[in-house]
């Protein structure tokens, strides 16, 4: 399985092409359409989320709400494209007084985004045209093909959930449950996808206080999978390890800075006693850890105990607050450029979390137990499992 994606934040549409979902998988706009809705949501967000109503077309690949193992095509269109048909136009400008309806050029890039190095890469003297393509709206699309592996996994009893730990320092604290089921209920009942409210109420004042400031906050967010096969992924080579696929697709959202699993960065402060999960096994259930400090993983491959995956989101770079930069004609100093923007995409972003995690494990699996067809796929699962139960 593989996706490309394509389309500028105010451009007219967003559109992604999913190649090897398998055939026979019941899909229809409505599973997709639900996931692009929690991604609009969160307390933090700005003005652009009012704008746009995130709703996607299936174009290829799906025929009377079944996939047919062609590429699957999904677009959603840019609601604010409307207000920017002459500065985000494809066709090249006829006159000076075209220039002049056009917005001004960026000439000011934002510390923190893509902005000047992006424009000094690609000779671009106006950064409109890196911003167009390194703002997270390209992470609708990302969701959208998420939706898709989601609905493979649930296929075969694979849930996945994410859900915000901490903003702007703010911790979670309670964020026990006792199902998968649960934690998605509570979560997504949250206005920033925590589970513990007295922590969420803080991490919306944090959120406010930064608007207030004209600052922009961050925060960590966890994704776990309940359900795999022991087995998925491989120590044999480097660009096998599922682990470190899931790493690199956390580290690619936008604003993400780090990534860990299961007990992560505190694995440095304790003895390998303390970490290292001990087995067991019983003829029921089979192989299993008494914990699960390694967070589902061990040689690149899952061990059967779920994936629990954190990541890192960096504050927004777009700030009211002033922040040194350069003009990049009058190379001028000033401070401050200033954009309509989010303060903080923390609980958006968890969502996107969940979508990049689910489809690098949907796609190690089609890779592992067959690409056709998913009755295919739940067979080979099977027979796998039961092997692996008494080996
Ligand atoms: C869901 C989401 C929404 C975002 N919204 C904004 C925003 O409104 N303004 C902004 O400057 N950055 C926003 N960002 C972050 C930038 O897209 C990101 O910082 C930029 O692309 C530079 O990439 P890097 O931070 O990974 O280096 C958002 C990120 C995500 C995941
Ligand atoms: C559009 C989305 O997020 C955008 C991500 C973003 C950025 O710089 O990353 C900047 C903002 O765009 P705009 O300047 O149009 O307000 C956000 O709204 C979205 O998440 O759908």
């Amino acid at each position: 399985m593989r996706y490309i994606t394509a389309g500028e934040s105010h451009g007219p549409q967003l559109t992604t092409i999913l190649e090897g979902i398998p055939a026979q998988l019941s899909l229809v706009a409505e599973d997709i359409n639900e996931e692009l809705a929690r991604r609009q949501k969160g307390h933090g967000r700005g003005r652009r989320m009012q704008i746009e109503k995130d709703q996607v077309q299936i174009l290829s690949g799906v025929r009377h709400g079944k996939t047919l193992g062609s590429p699957v095509t999904l677009v959603v269109k840019n609601d604010d494209w409307t207000h920017w048909t002459k500065v985000m136009g494809i066709e090249p400008l006829e006159s000076e007084q075209d220039e002049e309806d056009i917005k001004r050029k960026i000439t000011r890039p934002r510390p923190g985004h893509a902005d000047l190095v992006g424009a000094i890469k690609y000779g671009h003297r106006d950064m409109r045209n890196v911003l167009e393509r390194s703002s997270a709206r390209e992470t609708t699309v990302r969701v959208a093909a998420g939706a898709v592996a989601k609905k493979l996994l649930s296929e075969l009893g694979i849930t996945v959930a994410g859900h915000v730990l901490e903003i702007g320092g703010v911790k979670a604290e309670n964020i026990s449950y006792n199902s998968l089921e649960e934690l998605k209920e509570r979560s997504e009942n949250s206005p920033v996808r925590c589970l513990d409210e007295a922590a969420a109420q803080k991490m919306m004042a944090a959120i406010d206080q930064a608007k207030e400031d004209g600052d922009s906050i961050g925060g960590v967010v966890e994704v776990i999978v309940d359900g795999l096969p022991a087995g998925i992924g491989s120590y044999t080579h480097y660009d096998l390890k599922l682990d470190a696929k899931i790493a690199a697709a956390i580290v690619s959202i936008n604003a993400f800075k780090g990534v860990e699993f299961g007990i992560g960065f505190e694995a440095a402060r304790r003895p390998g006693s303390q970490v290292h999960d001990e087995i067991i096994w019983n003829e029921e259930d089979g192989y299993s850890r008494k914990t699960n400090n390694l967070g589902g993983f061990e040689g690149g491959m899952t061990t059967g105990m779920p994936i629990v995956v954190r990541g890192v989101m960096k504050p927004i770079p777009t700030l009211y607050k002033p922040l040194q930069s350069v003009d990049i004609d009058t190379k001028e100093v000033f401070e401050a450029s200033i954009e309509r923007s989010d303060s903080c995409a923390v609980p958006a972003a968890s969502v996107v979390a969940e979508a990049v995690v689910a489809w690098e494990i949907a796609q190690a699996i089609v890779d592992q137990f067959g690409k056709d067809r998913i009755d295919q796929i739940k067979e080979n699962i099977a027979s796998w499992n039961e092997r692996a139960r008494n080996y």
